[in-house]
């Protein structure tokens, strides 16, 4: 017996331009039993993975500064700090990140330790990013990063320190829901084992 509380009744597609974008008419078995029709737009834009790069001993994290034209549609300058991250375009996470973290960063990644996959925007976007830590030292420096400028990224390297990090998601200077997240899963490890 069909015991699934979602029955999908209709799929459409309103956009295929660049990523997915559908909308889906369901029937959702509500707690107390009842049927309830709706629907809801679906934008699918597959999975992704992002990292977190840091060096104990110098007390710095990685990060890259680019351009995001949704955020400067929604009242903000455009210009994000964020950390290295990429979509999975078919790669396993740790294969994909470590090839983004290079490109973007310059820096060949060593030993990658995976905390966690969320979704990050759950009511419309299909998309769950995989979480990574990872050290970096002074000579994994392989290249410029940058990033990719036949696809439109130009992309800045920034050295920080962990406590100006912090801060700066406290200032609001740095206002990306993945790598506020991972400062704080660093903060959170700096805290339980005393650095
Ligand atoms: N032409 C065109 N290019 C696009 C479009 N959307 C994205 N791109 C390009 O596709 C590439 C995707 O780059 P990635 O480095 O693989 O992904 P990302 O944009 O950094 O995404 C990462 O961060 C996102 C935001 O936190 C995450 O959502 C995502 O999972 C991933 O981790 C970029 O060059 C981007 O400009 C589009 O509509 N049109
Ligand atoms: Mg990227």
């Amino acid at each position: 017996m069909d015991n699934s509380p979602v029955r999908i009744t209709a799929e459409e597609t309103l956009s295929d331009s660049w990523y997915l974008l559908k909308k889906y008419s369901f029937d959702l078995r509500r707690r107390d039993g009842s049927w309830q029709a709706q629907t809801r737009e679906v934008y699918d834009r597959g999975n992704g993975a992002t990292i977190l790069l840091y060096n104990r001993g110098q007390r710095t994290v990685l990060l890259i500064r680019q351009f995001r034209m949704p955020t400067f549609v929604n009242d903000y300058p455009g210009y994000l700090i964020e950390a290295a991250a990429g979509l999975l375009d078919n790669a396993s996470p740790e294969e994909r990140i470590r090839l983004e973290a290079e490109e973007e960063t310059g820096y060949r990644v060593g030993h990658v330790e995976q905390i966690y996959a969320a979704f990050m925007s759950p009511g419309s976007v299909t998309e769950r990013i995989h979480f990574f830590m990872g050290e970096y030292q002074p000579g994994d420096r392989v290249g410029a990063g940058g990033g990719l400028e036949e696809e439109g990224e130009d992309i800045e390297v920034l050295e920080l320190g962990f406590e100006q990090a912090l801060e700066m998601v406290q200032s609001g200077d740095i206002v990306d829901g993945k790598t506020i997240m991972l400062l704080q899963h660093l903060e959170l490890r700096m805290l339980k084992e005393g650095w």
